[in-house]
């Protein structure tokens, strides 16, 4: 089976948290993130980070929160990635990544600039303009960020039907949450099942 990272967001839910883990997630996302429809507070976030096993990331999603919230949050829900999903500036990134590492979102209303390599992060991740709503762009418009040496996650629309197109670029990671559920923030654990058993199957 080829190396594909995946990373499921919107987590609310200890049984999600579980079984996405035990079908293969690299990672899992906990929204902390004012007005999300998948936001959970940090000690219900450190509740399902607790009960996880060593070998499954934490990623805590962040919109325009200062750094001292940020590190804050982190803390307290014990995550051990920050996700900054808004118009952060990069001291910010700075500020929160000499403690933890940084994963930064773009929203891509055009192709994905090739400045924002630059950007101090870890990592980029290149989503649609709504975070969370399901919505894709042409995966063509990752191209540019794609040729450059910043790891790219993409995010943005991706369903178990849809993967391998995107996949098909060779992204250091895929992120997905409106493609893995019933409800927002409720895991479908038929759509869970559908995109492991597809990616086994690639
Ligand atoms: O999911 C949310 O509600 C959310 C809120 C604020 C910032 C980021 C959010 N989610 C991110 O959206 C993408 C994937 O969304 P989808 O698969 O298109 O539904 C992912 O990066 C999440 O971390």
């Amino acid at each position: 089976m080829a190396l594909v990272r995946v990373k499921i967001c919107g987590i609310t839910r200890l049984e999600d948290a579980l079984l996405a883990e035990e079908l293969g997630a690299y990672a899992l996302g906990f929204v902390l993130a004012p007005g999300s429809k998948r936001r959970v507070d940090p000690p219900s976030a450190r509740r399902i980070s607790q009960a996880l096993g060593p070998f499954v990331v934490r990623v805590g999603v962040f919109r325009d929160q200062p750094p001292g919230e940020v590190l804050r949050w982190m803390e307290e829900a014990r995550l051990q990635v920050a996700q900054l999903h808004g118009n952060e500036p990069p001291e910010w990134a700075e500020a929160i990544g000499r403690f933890f590492p940084v994963i930064k979102a773009f929203p891509l209303e055009g192709p994905a600039r090739p400045e924002w390599a630059h950007y101090p992060a870890s990592a980029l991740l290149l989503d649609s303009p709504r975070p969370g709503s399901g919505e894709a762009y042409p995966r063509a418009w990752a191209e540019p960020l794609l040729a450059s040496d910043a790891r790219v996650i993409l995010a943005g629309g991706l369903t178990p039907e849809n993967v391998e197109e995107a996949l098909a670029l060779r992204p250091y990671a895929l992120d997905l949450a409106s493609g893995v559920e019933e409800a927002p923030g409720v895991k479908s654990e038929a759509r869970l099942r559908a995109l492991f058993g597809r990616l086994r199957g690639l």
